[in-house]
């Protein structure tokens, strides 16, 4: 019984559509599951509805059709588009302020705070102020954060959305970690290599072109 609770999937959606203006929908009778430990990109052009997905998967918006089933006791962390810090305190802060909101000791949440550093290739970044960061730098930072949360699903939006090559490559690499470390992780992407790096992929555009279709069938 609990091997069963642990291997259910940490969210699955049953038909869901959803838009925002009446009789349009960005995207109609959507099923997908999204299992702990892979990772699943939700892809699309801008304004297909990327980002209204992730926060219909989070409950923050109740989708017009369909049911979201979120396993009980699931912990969700958001990556956002843009890194969000506090611009004074150091990128080790950062980390270990999640872990000690788990519960860990001062000791214990430095050095694992120093250790999820070093995993998403900040390790001699420990020290530096936010402020002081680069855009990739910030971007893993947060990525470690959501991590030392040790949450079921994490929502990733656009992670390299404003990085260069090498800093975007680096990035889908913690993403396959995130994912290893036993999280369902859902990531909002246009990249390729990013998508390419997903175990599955709603596709949002082909979601919005039926709609559209159906739409314009229904009031020709
Ligand atoms: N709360 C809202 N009220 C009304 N319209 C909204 C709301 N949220 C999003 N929209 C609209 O829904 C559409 C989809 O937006 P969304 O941000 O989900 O797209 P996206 O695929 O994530 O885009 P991008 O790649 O540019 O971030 C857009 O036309 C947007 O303006």
């Amino acid at each position: 019984m609990r091997s069963k609770l642990t291997s259910e999937p940490a969210v699955v959606l049953h038909g869901v559509g959803h838009g925002f203006v009446r009789d349009q929908w960005l995207f109609e009778g959507l099923s997908a599951t999204f299992p702990r430990g892979t990772i699943t990109g939700v892809s699309g052009p801008s304004g297909s509805g990327k980002s209204t997905l992730l926060s219909i998967i989070a409950g923050w918006e109740k989708p017009r059709r369909g049911r979201v089933v979120v396993a009980r006791g699931t912990t969700i962390r958001w990556v956002f588009q843009n890194p969000f810090g506090v611009p004074r305190r150091t990128a080790l802060d950062h980390v270990a302020l999640a872990l000690l909101a788990r519960g860990l000791g001062r000791a214990a949440a430095t050095a694992e705070a120093a250790a999820l550093l070093a995993d998403f290739g900040l390790a001699g970044s420990a020290d530096s102020t936010f402020s002081a960061l680069s855009g990739g730098e910030a971007q893993r930072l947060m990525l470690a954060r959501a991590v030392a949360g040790h949450p079921d699903l994490i929502l990733v939006d656009e992670p390299t959305a404003q990085l260069d090559r090498a800093n975007a490559a680096t990035v889908n690499s913690v993403l396959a970690a995130l994912a290893a470390r036993g999280s369902a992780v859902v990531v909002a992407s246009h990249d390729a290599e990013t998508l390419a790096a997903c175990d599955a992929v709603v596709d949002l555009s082909a979601r919005a072109a039926t709609a559209q279709g159906e739409a314009a069938h229904a009031h020709p």
